[in-house]
């Protein structure tokens, strides 16, 4: 297979797109549109819509198994990997249907990276953590300069600078996190994806990270699943509130839904009646 550096999501056509990010900072970036998404016969989202915005913070919130992570794995078809999954219905990216059949999964997977929960680095070095991003996407220049920048970019190059032979597990749990955002970075998405990313890690790592993703959102679209009521209304600029049976019940400015949500499930969930 044989892509260009600029990383169009389809095989053989350039993304038309790259300049969108400077252009039109506010636009919508990914549109579910009647999205289901099923295990076999389990339905685990229901006609989901949604327009997310660039360059925000979208926290993604609701009660164990009610299909967040789901959600999150659809949009950079992680999906694909578990055969019983079918979805159905539209979910776009740069106005793009992701699940296209001329869309190369993995093509699509450097506009839009992923953090995990836990902290997940290779038993490798720092450096070659983040370069490992470049390779897998088939970057070879300038691969020095594109580490120290995403290194400085998931503010840890302060800390490891000197130490960029050092295994990336010597680092601690908050390090190692900050190296996998690096890692996830530095391709240089237009998304990242973040599935619970300081549930780990101490108060005070966590806490870090919580300001990475205000910085990191000046440059990217950051998702974030939490089950952390307080991090959803401290960092995102929209909340969309998921609820049992993979409904989205409500989308809103982060501030509405936390002062003053529509509906009644969705109070009753964040002020911690059920969930
Ligand atoms: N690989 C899978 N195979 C079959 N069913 C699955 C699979 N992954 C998730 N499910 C089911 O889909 C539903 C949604 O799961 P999902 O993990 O997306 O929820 P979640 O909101 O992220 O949950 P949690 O907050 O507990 O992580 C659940 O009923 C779950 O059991």
């Amino acid at each position: 297979m044989t892509r260009t550096e600029t990383g169009s999501l389809i095989t053989t056509e350039v993304s038309t797109t790259e300049t969108a990010r400077t252009d039109m900072p506010d636009e919508t970036v990914l549109r579910a549109n009647g999205l289901d998404v099923y295990y076999g016969e389990d339905q685990a989202l229901e006609d989901v819509t949604i327009e997310i915005p660039e360059r925000k913070v979208t926290a993604i919130i609701g009660p164990s198994g009610c299909g967040k992570s789901t959600f999150l794995r659809s949009i950079n078809r992680m999906n694909d990997q578990i055969d019983v999954c079918r979805v159905d219905g539209e979910l776009t990216f740069q106005e793009k249907n992701i699940y296209d059949d001329d869309v190369d999964p993995v093509a699509l997977r450097r506009k839009i990276g992923q953090v995990f929960q836990k902290p997940n680095p290779f038993p490798k070095s720092i450096r070659e953590n983040v370069a490992y991003g470049l390779k897998v996407q088939g970057i070879t220049e300038n691969v020095d300069e594109r580490v120290e920048e995403a290194l400085r970019s998931a503010a840890l190059w302060e800390e490891v600078s000197d130490q960029l032979d050092s295994s990336g597990l010597d680092l601690s749990g908050g390090q190692q996190q900050r190296l996998c955002i690096a890692r996830a970075i530095a391709p240089d998405p237009e998304v990242l994806l973040m599935d619970e990313p300081t549930s780990a890690l101490d108060p005070v790592a966590a806490s870090k990270i919580e300001d990475l993703i205000a910085d990191l959102a000046r440059e990217y679209t950051v998702i974030i699943v939490t089950h952390n009521m307080q991090q959803a209304a401290r960092i995102s600029d929209k909340t969309a509130v998921f609820l049992t049976g993979g409904e989205l019940v409500e989308y809103d400015e982060t501030a509405k839904i936390f002062a003053d949500p529509e509906h009644d499930r969705v109070e009753d969930y964040i002020t911690g009646k059920f969930g």
